[in-house]
């Protein structure tokens, strides 16, 4: 039986990162990928969907910049264009680079069989290492809708249909609330999709601050988007050859395709841990500060059920790579920004004011409209938008969570991780000189607002 000194299992960005490490130190490492190296967030999530949204928004920006037309969407051509970022679904090249790199690269499901030392199966042989990574992401949840598992990929979707779609459907009903339904609904909707989206909670982005939902509730307005708050889609059938859904007030909504944007579930159950000890928790693997499970037992990404963005995943992988390494590194997620690619961008980062609060912070906060205070949202468009809020903590005079939107928003909101992080005092953060123009001026403004 050939032993490893480590063998990653899963190699989205979380396993990606781990394995690099690892073979860059010199180590004998295996890595274990079912599907396609590169995970979902290469093929099926963040790539497709970030190159999709991306000619929509061009367009969008120069309709609102000053003396441009219209420009036109050629959709076969960013289909290809997806097609290419999505390595055509083929990932030999990350083969045959992980090959030359000196890794084990095992094609298959695998399983842990045993444990002291750490034993894993791939297509019928088992390997021993001294450290296992557990990197296996998450997948789609379906929601308990009468009559969905009848219904075929052709008219029900996931994230993998969505983002490797083949034509604009004319009707989609899209189910959820959170990122992936704000981000492809308005794809959709700005691709010519007559677009419903059905959400269970009372606002879209319901564990961002209640300001941010309402924002972009108006947004999708202006978009086009039908929002159907606190609903639910009760049962789905064929109709003809799209999809009747019917939601729980007894609406009848009818569409070419239903989306399902309902969450994700970790994938930490059914590689045979529950046997070896280590139970998962909805599917989900506790990891301590140093992303280990047990000892030799390591967990990264979407996995572990904290954060489930691609930057915490590398972040996590960073981590557990030093720490096999011999390292000590301990995570902390205090600012790590939610960004939702939307047009105008959305971002949140650190707590919202009723989070602090919970926490027992004396929290203070600010909002600005950034076109009211600043020159940059003038001089990117002609009827410009935006809002900034910030929320401090008063007693010890730093920000604990900050929340935008607007264009740029995921470049610009790192200020405000970074100043939560390392908790820079509120002072020193209006004591900088953001350059004119920009949005990063907004914080100054925001800041002395909150009197601190
Ligand atoms: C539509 C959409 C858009 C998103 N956009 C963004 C974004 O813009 N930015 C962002 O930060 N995050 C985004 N996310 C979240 C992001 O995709 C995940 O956080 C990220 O993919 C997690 O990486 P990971 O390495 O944990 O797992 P994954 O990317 O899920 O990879 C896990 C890999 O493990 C493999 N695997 C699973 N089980 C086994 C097994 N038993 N044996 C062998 N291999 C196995 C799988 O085949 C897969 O390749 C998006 C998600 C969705 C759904
Ligand atoms: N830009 C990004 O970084 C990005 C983009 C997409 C996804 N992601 C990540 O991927 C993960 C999954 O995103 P998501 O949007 O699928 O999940 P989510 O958990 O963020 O949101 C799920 C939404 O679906 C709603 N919902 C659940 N069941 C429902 C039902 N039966 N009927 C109606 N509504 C229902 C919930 O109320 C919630 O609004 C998130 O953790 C997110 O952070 C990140």
């Amino acid at each position: 039986m050939e032993h490893l000194d480590a063998i990653v299992i899963g190699m989205g960005p979380g396993g990606e990162v781990v394995a690099d490490r690892l073979l860059a130190a010199g180590k004998r490492v295996a890595v274990v990928e079912r599907e396609l190296i590169g995970g979902e967030c290469g093929y099926y999530a963040c790539i497709p969907s970030k190159t999709l949204i991306r000619p929509p928004e061009v367009r969008q920006d120069a309709v609102e910049a000053a003396a441009l037309d219209r420009p036109g969407l050629d959709w076969p051509a960013l289909r290809a264009y997806r097609d290419r970022m999505i390595r055509h679904l083929d990932d030999s090249e990350q083969v045959q680079g992980y090959r030359d790199r000196g890794a084990l690269v095992l094609r298959g499901e695998a399983r842990v069989v045993g444990r002291d030392p750490w034993r894993v199966a791939v297509d019928g042989r088992e390997y021993t290492a001294d450290h296992v990574v557990v990197a296996t992401g998450s997948s789609a949840v379906r929601p308990p809708i009468e009559g969905l598992d009848a219904l075929g990929p052709d008219r029900v979707w996931t994230n993998r249909e969505a983002t490797t779609l083949t034509e604009i459907p004319g009707r989609a009903l899209v189910v959820g609330g959170g990122a992936v339904a704000v981000e492809l609904g308005q794809f959709l909707a700005r691709t010519g999709s007559r677009v419903t989206l059905v959400q269970r909670g009372d606002r879209l982005l319901g564990r961002e601050e209640p300001r941010l939902g309402e924002l972009v509730a108006e947004q999708f307005a202006r978009d086009g988007v039908t929002v159907r708050p606190g609903a639910q889609v009760e049962s789905a059938a064929a109709d003809g050859d799209g999809v009747a859904a019917v939601l729980d007030s007894g609406e009848r909504v009818t569409a070419d395709v239903l989306v399902l944007a309902t969450g994700r579930r970790p994938r930490g159950d059914g590689l045979g841990l529950d046997a070896l000890g280590v139970e998962a928790d909805r599917g989900a693997l506790a990891v301590d500060g140093h992303c280990r499970v047990a000892p030799g037992l390591w967990a990264v990404g979407d996995v572990t059920g904290r954060a489930l963005f691609t930057h915490v995943a590398k972040y996590q992988g960073r981590l557990a790579a030093a720490n096999i390494l011999g390292g000590d590194r301990r995570a902390d997620y205090t600012g790590v920004p939610r960004v939702v690619f939307a047009h105008p961008e959305i971002a949140g980062v650190g707590l919202t004011a009723a989070q602090a609060r919970e926490r027992g912070v004396d929290a203070v906060t600010a909002e600005i409209d950034l076109p009211e205070t600043l020159a940059r949202p003038w001089t990117h468009a002609t009827d410009p938008r935006g809002t900034l809020g910030v929320v401090a903590d008063r007693d010890a005079g730093v920000l604990v969570g900050a929340w935008a939107i607007g264009p740029m928003v995921s470049e610009w909101i790192n200020t405000a991780a970074l100043a939560i992080r390392a908790r820079i005092p509120v002072g020193y953060l209006i004591d900088s000189t953001p350059q004119f123009p920009t949005f990063n001026e907004g914080y100054v403004a925001a800041l002395e607002q909150l009197g601190l």
